[in-house]
């Protein structure tokens, strides 16, 4: 047997793509794997803010449609810039292992805290849930927009004179490049995006071979996790424009999941806390959003 896996052509994409492929490797050394590399609209406007393009589609349609088509079997993407809904046709596998969920920063040379930063420092991030929680932290900041793929951004510290970035851990723990990293920033200072560090394997529906085969990589904990943010994420009336964010810690058989929501602006940041039994991760997630939207809606109104 053998499985085209579908992906975008960024070196994180690339990446991720490996691990699944490896790790599906060790369970079954029978399948063969080839991977096809596919452009997506998202990776041709480069120069444009992701907060103004907005459509979170905008890297997976293209693969999406190979998918359907049968040009490729599987597809892997970040769960992160999933939308909720899939095309007609099409499922997600198994979910495996998440990475670390956390945000980070990348730093200057000799800095190596968020609390070394001087006053007024310059901090790239294009995401208002970063932005609008660094800055509840440290209001002095400097924020400045940035957009490109993680080595691109990287390189810009040095290019645009930059005190730091905000990058996701998993990206750059995946990629080896683990030295990158200066601080790793505490949930309780920044909530990461739902499903952060977690992947999406995208199939056919009706592809009972290799959803089988996908099934060996599943891990519980990150279902419950991705489950409950997820949740989260479609009960909120949301948008790229926004700072939103969600992290589902699991107890055994409890959850525990916080959510953040907030205005354009960063005006109404809200944090709220609500537990519940992981076997309701989803409910769990659609219940605080409505919790925050009304409080939400009684502070606007
Ligand atoms: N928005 C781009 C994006 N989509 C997924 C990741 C990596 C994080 C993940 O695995 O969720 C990144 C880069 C980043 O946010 O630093």
């Amino acid at each position: 047997m053998k499985i085209i896996v579908g992906t975008r052509g960024s070196k994180l994409a690339v990446t991720q793509t490996n691990w699944v492929i490896n790790k599906l490797k060790e369970k079954h050394p029978e399948v063969e794997f080839e991977t096809k590399i596919i452009k997506t609209k998202g990776d041709l406007i480069q120069n444009v803010s992701l907060d103004k393009i907005g459509d979170k589609g905008l890297f997976v349609k293209e693969i999406e449609q190979q998918l359907i088509d049968g040009q490729i079997d599987m597809a892997v993407h970040s769960m992160k810039d999933m939308p909720s809904t899939l095309p007609e046709g099409l499922k997600f596998a198994s979910i495996p292992k998440r990475e670390d969920a956390r945000d980070v920063l990348v730093l200057k040379k000799g800095y190596s805290s968020i609390n070394d930063l001087p006053n007024g420092a310059k901090v790239a991030t294009g995401s208002k849930r970063r932005k609008y929680q660094l800055l509840k932290y440290r209001p002095d900041l400097n924020i400045v927009p940035i957009r490109g793929n993680v080595d691109t951004r990287i390189k810009k510290i040095v290019d645009e004179n930059l005190d730091g970035i905000v990058l996701a851990a998993s990206g750059l723990l995946r990629a080896g490049l683990e030295d990158k990293i200066s601080y790793y920033i505490p949930k309780d200072i920044m909530i990461p995006a739902p499903a952060q560090g977690a992947l999406a394997i995208e199939i056919r529906e009706n592809s009972k071979d290799i959803e089988e085969i996908i099934n060996s990589l599943q891990d519980m904990e990150t279902e419950i996790q991705v489950a409950a943010e997820r949740g989260f994420l479609d009960g909120i009336n949301g948008s790229c424009h926004i700072p939103i964010g969600a992290y589902c810690d699991v107890d055994g058989e409890n959850v525990s999941l916080t959510g953040l929501y907030g205005d354009e602006e960063g005006n109404n940041l809200i944090i709220k806390t609500i537990s519940g039994k992981a076997s309701e991760a989803r409910e769990i997630g659609l219940q605080l959003a409505k919790l925050i939207s009304k409080e939400y809606e009684d502070y606007e109104g």
